[in-house]
Order: C-alpha cells, then sequence, then structure tokens
C-alpha cells in the first residue's frame, strides 16, 4: 500500500522490474499467462523466475478464458491470486466452475463489459474481487486507454462488500485524476509504467509511487 492506495503493477516479465515495484510498495504483481500478450510469459519462465521474486508482493496470474486445466497449472505454479480475462456473454457455468477451481476469495474477474453493461449480479458471489478495465473489441486487456470512472465509482459503491480495481491506461500524469473520479482504493498499472511491452520503466514507477504518497 502507498498512501491509501493498493497497487497492482502488471505486465511483469523481468526480475528487476518486479523488484522496483516491491521496493516501492506494489501490492501485488501481475504476470500475463496469455499467448497472445505482448507481456506474454510462459509459466515454464514464471516457474523459473518464481523463486527469486521479491517476497513481499503477492502474484497474480493474468489469464484469459483459461480452461479448468490451465487454471490447474497455474494453481499449481504457486500463484496467490487468480485474475481471469472474459467475454461478457460467458456462460454462468464457466465463471462458477472458475470460482469453484480457484475459490471465490482468490478469484478476480476482469470482464470485458461493452459501455453500458455492468456487472451482472448472478457473478457477485463467485468472487471477492472484480477489475474493471477499460473496453476495447480487440482485446482484453493493455490497451493503454483509460475508461469509464464513473461506472467504476457506481460498482465500488453499490457493492462494497467487493474490492474493486480500477484499470485501463493509468499512469503517474492521470492516476490523480483517475482516484478522485472514481473513488478507486486498488489501483491497476501496467503500460503507462513501461518504456515498451513487458519492460517497465522505473522513473515512471517511482513517480507512480510519488503521486500516491501524495494522495495520501
Ligand atoms: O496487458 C496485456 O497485454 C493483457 C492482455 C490480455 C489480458 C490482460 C492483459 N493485461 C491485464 C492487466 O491487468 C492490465 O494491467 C490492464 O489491462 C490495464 O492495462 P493498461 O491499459 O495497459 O494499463
Amino acid at each position: 500500500m502507498i498512501g491509501n492506495t493498493y497497487l497492482k503493477v502488471c505486465g511483469q516479465t523481468r526480475l528487476e522490474d518486479a523488484q522496483v515495484a516491491a521496493d516501492l510498495g506494489a501490492d501485488y504483481l501481475g504476470f500475463i499467462l496469455y499467448p497472445k500478450s505482448p507481456r506474454y510469459l510462459s509459466l515454464e519462465r514464471y516457474k523459473e523466475i518464481a523463486p527469486t521474486l521479491p517476497a513481499g508482493p503477492r502474484r497474480v496470474a493474468v489469464m484469459v478464458e483459461p480452461s479448468l486445466e490451465a487454471l490447474g497449472e497455474a494453481i499449481a505454479a504457486g500463484f496467490d491470486l487468480f485474475q481471469i480475462h472474459f467475454s461478457h456473454t460467458t456462460s454462468l457455468e464457466t465463471v462458477r466452475a472458475w470460482s469453484g477451481s480457484v475459490g471465490a476469495h482468490r478469484l478476480w474477474l476482469a470482464p470485458k463489459l461493452p459501455p453500458g453493461e455492468d456487472v451482472p449480479a448472478d457473478w457477485l458471489p463467485l468472487a471477492a474481487t472484480f477489475l474493471l478495465d477499460t473496453f476495447h473489441a480487440g482485446g482484453f486487456g493493455g490497451s493503454g486507454k483509460t475508461g469509464d470512472w464513473g461506472k467504476f465509482a457506481r460498482h465500488q459503491q453499490t457493492y462494497p462488500q467487493h474490492t474493486w480495481i480500477l484499470a485501463g491506461g493509468l499512469n503517474p500524469d492521470n492516476l490523480t485524476d483517475a482516484i478522485t473520479a472514481s473513488g478507486a482504493r486498488t489501483v491497476d498499472v501496467n503500460s503507462g509504467v513501461e518504456t515498451s511491452p513487458g519492460v517497465k520503466d522505473h522513473t515512471k514507477l517511482k513517480q507512480l509511487g510519488d503521486v500516491l504518497a501524495k494522495i495520501g
């Protein structure tokens, strides 16, 4: 936690970036196990670096519509939390199976919600945490574009028993406005603190830490 805000730094591929994020006070490190992502890290590579990753932050497996087998492999690799991106048309049965597999307390649901669509009430008991990312038709995450901060605020106010994570295009320049407008207590950063996909910009990360400390 930096100030009063929990921080996830996503798209980790390098030990040195994970260390800088941890030194800053990041609560979560995200590893994208999705081959189509430019920040893809194979599970094999994750297992290689896992023993030398900084001890503090919790490790989040970021997956897209995983099979139960793939989810099982991520569980076996020792991740703490499981962030699943998925189409809003995914069946309730599928979401229920993910929840049953990892447990609602370890599941972060990241639905790809088109503008105007809210999180369906049916999904709420299936995960303790929801990550609201920017909708972009061509992909599932890492868009670099900011989303609907008002929609985030409404969900967080309506369902305070859940943890809500704001994602999408956040960077040191817009973070203060984003937190003010959304009321987010947990934020996810990715391309806004990179020099290139999968490579974190240590100067921007430190700037981000300063911004969060100033917000308090
Ligand atoms: O970042 C990706 O490439 C990605 C691809 C597929 C699924 C998820 C992905 N990222 C997950 C995240 O949690 C990102 O941090 C989130 O989408 C925000 O990214 P950005 O807009 O770059 O800040």
